[in-house]
């Protein structure tokens, strides 16, 4: 078992560069999902503090050891985040899965795709800078034209509790490497590890205010964020009804907004696959990985009547072999959801699918092993309907639910029966049947022959009401960056569209 006391640092707001109290003294209490219990407390920004932020960022825009920089020197700040990232990974790996449940394998594998994260948006910097101005060809003597990139300005970002520090990196580093200066709101369930970004930041001596972190509720810290004036953008990741919340609020001052908000993706696996435990693996992955609370989750397996029993069959055998445990126990799978309120919602998924008629073929309860923490079953759930809750809404736990197909045009229609559109995977041998689900996937990310994996080179996000704009790749960059259009007129010659007084 890795060393659960490590102890949690006391920290305050990262502001302009320093710890900063919030203006109110609030704090809010860290709870450990594993244990249940109060492991240490976090600052709670209100509008006030929010305001203070905003002046740092903007004064770090307009200074040029950031604001008007060179990418080329963003990309060592970037640099030195990144190193430092990994030479605290297991502390940081620690103080992750203390906060939000995750098991350590996951939460270490996270801190290397922090890391990751950062030094492909310092390549990415760095590229910006020839990037930074285009000349555009207009055929004309008369014009000269070229098209700046510039960073859009003060961008808050909000993010999620269940890959804290990761999803907060996804905006943080686009943002940084694009010349932004950045308030980021974590979630109050977890956000020790994004205040340890804070004191990253700090050791690097990346310059004061480029990066802000404010910790706090939703409505008291992010809500002043989504409606300050002086915030250019908001990038979201979390559930659709803050997302609305936040569009709303964005929306009074035009405020551009992108917003990733989960779903209810689907896995559809096809007969003709070679070998059944491989899908099943994939499959399991899809829903149990970070105990299912993923926004990518493919939560909705449909598989071809002609081998559903084999296959479920398959799936039980690998699901009773995972590891549920504390979540830093050696080869834990499956850690507990994130607090009591998220404990309490999954049951209750689960009792209503219940009440519903469906059928709970596996799990669905506390694990009778653990006695505390929010722990719940893997759970496998059949005889499902499309009318059902189960079916329709984002439970963001462990809870697979099953239906069975016999056409392909069966398969597709049951796979876009969501409002959402976030990712979506198909399991075949069979290319072209393959590039078909890729066509008909009403979704932003495709996954042919597995589930879940993500690389920083391409864009992540959805469409329905899984949300708009993408994170990572060259589009998660683009998301921070202002599109400037110059015409300089170049002609001696007068212009000419008004007679002339002097030839009066
Ligand atoms: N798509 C995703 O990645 C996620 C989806 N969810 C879903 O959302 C459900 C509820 O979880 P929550 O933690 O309550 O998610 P949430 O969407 O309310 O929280 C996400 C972030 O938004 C902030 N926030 C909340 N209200 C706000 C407001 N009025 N203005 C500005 N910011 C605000 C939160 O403090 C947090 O930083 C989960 O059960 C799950 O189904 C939750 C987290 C991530
Ligand atoms: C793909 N994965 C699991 C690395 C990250 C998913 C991000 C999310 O839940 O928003
Ligand atoms: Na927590």
């Amino acid at each position: 078992m890795a060393n659960r006391n490590v102890p949690i640092p006391r920290r305050q707001l990262y502001i302009g560069g320093e710890w900063r109290e919030p203006v109110k003294k609030n704090r809010i209490p860290i709870i450990n999902p594993a244990t249940e219990e109060i492991i240490g407390d976090i600052p709670a920004a209100t509008a006030e503090d929010v305001d203070i932020a905003v002046e740092a960022a903007r004064k770090a825009i307009a200074r040029d050891d950031w604001g008007s920089t060179t990418g080329a020197k963003r990309a060592k700040y970037l640099r030195a985040i990144a190193a430092k990232v990994l030479e605290k990974k297991s502390v940081l790996a620690t103080l992750e899965s203390l906060d939000s449940g995750k098991t350590l394998f996951e939460s270490a594998a996270d801190m290397d795709d922090v890391a990751g994260c950062f030094e492909y948006y310092a390549d990415l910097a760095e590229a910006l800078d020839s990037r930074r101005k285009i000349p555009v060809n207009l055929n004309s003597d008369s014009f000269k034209t070229y098209v700046l990139r510039e960073p859009l300005g003060v961008v808050g970002l909000i993010t999620p509790w269940n890959y804290p520090l990761l999803m907060a990196i996804w905006k943080v580093a686009p943002a940084l490497a694009a010349g932004c200066a950045a308030i980021l709101k974590p979630s109050e369930l977890a956000s020790i590890t994004c205040l340890e970004l804070g004191e990253i930041c700090r050791e690097i001596g990346l310059p004061s205010g480029a990066l802000n972190i404010l910790t706090g509720l939703g409505p008291e810290a992010g809500g002043p964020l989504a409606s300050h004036p002086h915030v250019d953008k908001i990038s979201f990741t979390g559930s659709g009804p803050t997302g609305s919340k936040i569009m709303t609020a964005a929306a009074q001052l035009v405020k551009p907004v992108s917003l990733e908000l989960g779903g209810k993706s689907p896995i559809v696996v096809f007969d003709d696959i070679d070998n059944l435990d491989i899908a099943a693996e994939w499959t399991l992955f899809g829903i149990f990985a970070n105990t299912g609370q993923v926004c990518s989750a493919t939560s909705r397996l449909i598989v071809q009547e002609s081998i559903a029993s084999a296959f479920l069959d398959r799936l039980l055998k690998w699901t009773k072999n995972i590891k549920i445990s504390d979540p830093l126990e050696e080869d834990c799978k499956l850690g507990p959801v994130v607090s009591a309120g998220q404990y309490e919602k999954v049951l209750k998924f689960i009792s209503n699918a219940k009440s519903e008629g469906a059928t709970i073929l596996y799990g669905g309860k506390r694990p009778q092993h653990l006695k505390k923490g929010y722990y719940v079953q893997p759970t496998i759930i059949t005889d499902v309907n499309t009318s059902m809750e189960i079916w329709k809404e984002e439970v963001f736990g462990p809870v697979l639910c099953v239906k069975t197909f016999k056409t392909e045009e069966e398969a597709i229609e049951l796979a876009n029966d969501t409002k959402y559109g976030l990712a979506a995977a198909v399991m075949s041998k069979d290319v072209r049947r393959c590039e078909r689900f890729t066509k008909a996937f009403q979704s932003g990310i495709i996954w042919i022959n597995c589930s879940q994996p993500t690389f920083n080179q391409l864009p992540w996000g959805g469409k329905k009401r899984s949300g708009f704009g993408r994170d990572l790749g060259e589009w998660g960059l683009e998301n921070f960056l202002n599109i400037k259009q110059v015409t300089e007129y170049t002609s001696a010659e007068p212009w000419a569209f008004y007679k002339s007084p002097s030839k009066n």
